[in-house]
């Protein structure tokens, strides 16, 4: 499994990176990962957020379930916000948002694991950068229906700056993103994907996530 010292292990893993949890799915969660894997996703992320979402033992067991469908599939399993069950599970990552635990506090429980961070500007990237972020979450690149906190859409822009500015840091874009704008990111300068209803609110998830590959390769 990839870990935090290896950056073209992690460029690898961020191509399609799909992000989910029990509210993004109409069909049970454990089958759309499936059919999401076997379409072609390089990451996955657990993101139990937002109206219904689980909690408690609920929420411990679907991980668990979703986290044994990765392991089966050698795709690395990355836990949203929550540092305590991603090592409860003992995750391969943690992705962490500007109002979570920041990533050198995280990177002191977390080891050597996987750690991914949202950023908006570039002092947000650099401080994420010092603090030992193994990548960077941009966006929402587009409109997106899948957050509903999310901040103002940035655009491709967000990318193309960064890496004008000389970030070399792994980067995946997030926000509305499905596989007729996929491209388009990728030509922006990002290493990847991510995205949770272009897959998972799919009517075929498989193809959504075929689909989704053949854009970004
Ligand atoms: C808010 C988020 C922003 N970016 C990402 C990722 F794609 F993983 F970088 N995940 C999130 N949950
Ligand atoms: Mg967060």
């Amino acid at each position: 499994m990839a870990n935090h010292r290896d950056k073209s292990a992690i460029e690898e893993l961020l191509q399609l990176y799909f992000i989910m949890g029990s509210t993004n799915c109409k069909a049970d969660p454990v089958h759309v990962l499936e059919q999401a894997i076997e379409g072609g996703i390089t990451l996955f992320q657990y993101r139990e957020k937002g109206p219904g979402a689980l909690e408690g033992l609920d929420k411990t067991k679907l991980a668990e379930k979703l986290f044994r469908v990765c392991k089966d599939a050698d795709i690395p399993f990355i836990v949203n916000d929550d540092v305590d069950l991603a090592l409860e599970l003992d995750a391969d990552g943690i992705h962490v948002g500007q109002e979570d635990l920041a990533a050198d506090f995280v990177r002191e429980k977390a080891g050597d694991r996987i750690i991914g961070v949202s950023a908006h500007t570039i002092e947000e990237a650099e401080k994420a950068i010092e603090d030992g972020a193994d990548y960077l979450g941009l966006g929402p690149i587009y409109p997106t229906i899948s957050k509903d906190d999310a901040r103002a859409v940035s655009g491709l822009s967000i990318i193309e700056n960064f890496r004008k500015n000389g970030i070399t840091v792994p980067i995946v874009g997030i926000g509305g993103i499905n596989a007729r704008n996929a491209r388009a990111v990728i030509q922006a300068g990002a290493n990847g994907v991510s995205l949770i209803s272009a897959i998972a609110a799919a009517a075929d998830v498989k193809k959504a996530a075929i689909d989704l590959k053949r854009a970004v390769l």
